[in-house]
Formats: C-alpha cells, structure tokens, sequence
C-alpha cells in the first residue's frame, strides 16, 4: 500500500522569457508581457509530493522534517529571490518558463531522494498557471 506525502514551500523570482535568436517583436509576439526585457518577478508556489511505502517501524513514507530541509536547500536557497536568467546556472541557455522550472526541481529533489520513493512536483506560477512534473 503506497501513501503520498507532500509538501508546499514557496521563493520568488525574477525571470524573462524570450528567445536570443528572435527580435523583440517576434518576442513579443509569443511570450507577450514575459518578454520584455528588464524582467519581472513571480512569488512561485511548489507542492512536493512523494509516494512510498509506509515503514512499518515508522509509520512514514519520510520523515517530513527531512523533506522539508531537501526543499531549503535545494529549491530555496537555490533560486529564492535570484534572477532566473542571469543567476541559475541552468536557465543561462535555457528559458525559464514554468515547464523548465519545475524539470530543475525534480532532478534536484530527486537526487536527494531515495530510489524506491516516486515523485512528484507541482508548481505554481500565478494563483491560476502551474504545471506538473514527475519525471516522465
Ligand atoms: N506554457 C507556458 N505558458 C506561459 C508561461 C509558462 O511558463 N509556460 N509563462 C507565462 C508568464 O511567465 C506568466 O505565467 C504569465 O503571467 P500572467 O499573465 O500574470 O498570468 P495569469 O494568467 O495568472 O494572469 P491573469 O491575471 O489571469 O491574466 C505565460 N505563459
Ligand atoms: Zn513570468
């Protein structure tokens, strides 16, 4: 019987979405308000959820404490209050669309995570856009 644990954090962030190769119009045309170029800033939202076995020495899936301090340090520390463009190291050839954000999240949480464990990370961008990722 698998049960899923989750938990919520939060950073905020600022970020441009454009294309290098594309003029500021062409820009313009498909990411709107998001390209333009002095950047603007979003209070993002993450739900971390994890899938596992219930230990029955335990009664966890994880210890949530645990869980909690993998997020600070590699969620919040990471890209609370940064310049996703210019800061992140990840996001220097790649743009930092919600869909990119949330792949950087996984990988970085899943490194830290046992391997029978599943995860699955959703992230807010605005109280109405979020996207889902689980490593598929
Ligand atoms: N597939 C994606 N589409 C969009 C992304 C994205 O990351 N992936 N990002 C943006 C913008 O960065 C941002 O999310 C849009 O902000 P905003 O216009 O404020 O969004 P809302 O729809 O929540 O605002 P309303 O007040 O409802 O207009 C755009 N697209
Ligand atoms: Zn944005």
């Amino acid at each position: 019987m698998k049960v899923t644990v989750n938990r919520k954090a939060h950073f905020n962030a600022a970020h441009r979405l454009f294309n290098k190769n594309w003029s500021d119009e062409q820009n313009f045309e498909v990411f709107g308000k998001c390209s333009y170029p002095n950047y603007h800033g979003h209070n993002y939202e993450i739900i971390v959820a994890v899938k596992g076995e219930v230990d029955p020495e335990t009664g966890f899936v994880m210890n949530l404490d645990e869980l909690r301090k993998i997020i600070e340090v590699e969620v919040e520390d990471y890209l609370d209050h940064k310049n996703l463009n210019v800061d992140i190291e990840e996001f220097q050839n790649v743009n930092p669309t919600a869909e990119n954000i949330v792949i950087l999240i996984w990988n970085k949480i899943r490194a830290k995570l046992a391997t029978d464990l599943e995860l699955k990370v959703t992230l807010y961008e605005t109280p109405r856009n979020f996207v889902e990722y689980a490593g598929e």
